[in-house]
């Protein structure tokens, strides 16, 4: 069993709610966990990390940190980081697990080192995410690169000194965010220029707030194409705080919008750089009932929604949660300039229209669009796929939730990845499962 006593592999049968009523508090973000960890980590000294995510994702980056040199100790629901500044450990094996945030950013902080590898067990994953951008940004500067056409295993040496360096932004913006990293420890620094189309600003900014958090001075043109980082300088920070999570939030925001019911989920403050933010803002427009005071918004479902259409790319993580709720919505919902699900642990355009037909719904697809035709009532009844994805699971579930019999997903264990207690919130405010183990990875 796990520690949140459910079976370690499990599909899980959802039953449909009738009512979802109750208080929640929002987990760590994991966006936040793995930039603080690394920053951490980059530092000299000691840095406490207050309230870290303890996710899969999270426990890659812990696990790779150590791995490097740095001194982990957990302080309840803390981090306390010593870290090895400019001088990750060489010649050591890397293992992120299927955290793709997690292995672009060391990736980039390799290059500190003489030679780094990394691998994963996610071969249909992460295993067949796109890593090129990055490992030729990182070639361009010096650093010794070998891969596997651009995946995984890729093992990544320096040194290197820094300079001026273009890097793509279009396949996802994790690519900037690791040289961003990289580029104070360098003795040049790094003067980046993001080509092509640039994905995924919010994450871009909460890199910048993680380096000004650690003292790190870093400018950036307001569409960050260009972001200039001075070398010679060291992370320091004594303590951070991990705000709230609003791509795992979504979820619980759209099952509690979507199924008749009241639900404060507190610890999400207004003032945040997490783009899924927005998705209270979706929500509303689509005219659900949630009122904010303070960190905390109050959510009363079973009120009719309408049909959207916006452009996904500003809160990316929180569009297969938005989809759940627009699956109950009057009329077609479409998610634009969405090209990016396209490479997260799953097709998350393609597979997701598949599960919602699967479900009976009416979906559509084109090469950076996803959408979805609301209908009153989901039969249930089926098994669905969870592609091992956590917010896959996490769409199918506020499905079940809603549906006229129970929906079956399989691999739900893959929820842990971002989000460990999502099965047990919903518990909390009166949802039923049946986990069911299973040898499946
Ligand atoms: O920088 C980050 O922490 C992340 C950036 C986003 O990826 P892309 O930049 O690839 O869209 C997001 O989907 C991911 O969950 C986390
Ligand atoms: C795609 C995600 O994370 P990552 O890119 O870090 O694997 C996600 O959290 O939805």
């Amino acid at each position: 069993m796990s520690a949140d006593g459910l079976p370690e592999r499990f599909d899980v049968v959802v039953h449909p709610a009738r009512e979802l009523r109750g208080e929640l508090r929002a987990q760590p973000s994991k966006n936040y966990t793995t930039r603080y960890l690394l920053a951490a980590a980059l530092a000299e000294g000691q840095t406490r990390v207050v309230g870290v995510a303890t996710s899969e994702d999270a426990e890659a980056m812990l696990r790779c940190l150590e791995d490097w040199g740095a001194g982990v100790t957990l302080v309840g629901d803390d981090a306390v980081i010593r870290g090895f500044g400019a001088a990750p450990r060489a010649g050591v094996n890397l293992n992120p697990g299927n955290a793709g945030a997690v292995a672009r950013f060391l990736m980039g902080v390799a290059a500190l080192t003489t030679d780094t590898t990394f691998v994963t067990d996610y071969a249909d994953s992460l295993g067949k995410r796109p890593q090129g951008d990055l490992l030729t940004a990182l070639e361009r500067l010096g650093a010794r690169v070998s891969s596997d056409g651009g995946r995984l295993p890729i093992t990544v040496g320096g040194p290197v000194r820094g300079g001026v360096v273009e890097v793509s932004a279009e396949k996802s913006s994790q690519y900037a965010s690791a040289l961003m990293f990289l580029a104070p420890l360098l003795p040049d620094g790094l003067d980046l220029r993001l080509t092509d189309e640039i994905k995924s600003h919010a994450p871009l900014r909460q890199t910048l707030d993680t380096l000004a958090a650690f003292g790190v001075r870093a400018t950036a043109s307001e569409d960050l194409s260009r972001i200039t980082i001075p070398g010679g300088q060291r992370y320091h920070a004594e303590r951070v705080t991990v705000p709230g999570d609003y791509p795992g939030s979504a979820a619980i925001l759209a099952a509690a919008a979507t199924v008749p019911g009241v639900l404060r989920l507190s610890n999400l403050r207004e003032r945040d750089l997490q783009g899924e933010r927005e998705a209270v803002a979706v929500l509303r427009e689509m005219g659900a009932d949630i009122v904010r005071e303070g960190d905390t918004l109050v959510v009363r479902g079973g009120r009719p929604l309408h049909a959207v259409t916006r452009d996904g790319d500003g809160f990316t993580d929180a569009v297969q949660a938005l989809t759940a709720a627009a699956a109950g919505a009057a009329g077609t919902t479409t998610w634009e300039n969405v090209s990016t699900l396209r490479l997260k642990e799953c097709d998350r355009i393609s597979d997701t229209r598949r599960e919602l037909q699967r479900l009976g719904l009416s979906a559509a697809e084109t090469a950076d669009s996803l959408s979805v035709t609301g209908a009153e009532r989901v039969a249930g009844g089926v098994t669905a796929d969870g592609h091992g994805d956590h917010r896959m699971i996490m769409l199918l579930t506020v499905l079940g939730l809603r549906a006229d019999a129970p929906i079956t997903i399989t691999g739900a264990h893959h929820v842990r990845k971002s989000y460990p207690m999502f099965f047990r919130h919903l518990e909390a405010l009166g949802a039923h499962f049946e986990y069911r183990p299973t040898d499946a990875p």
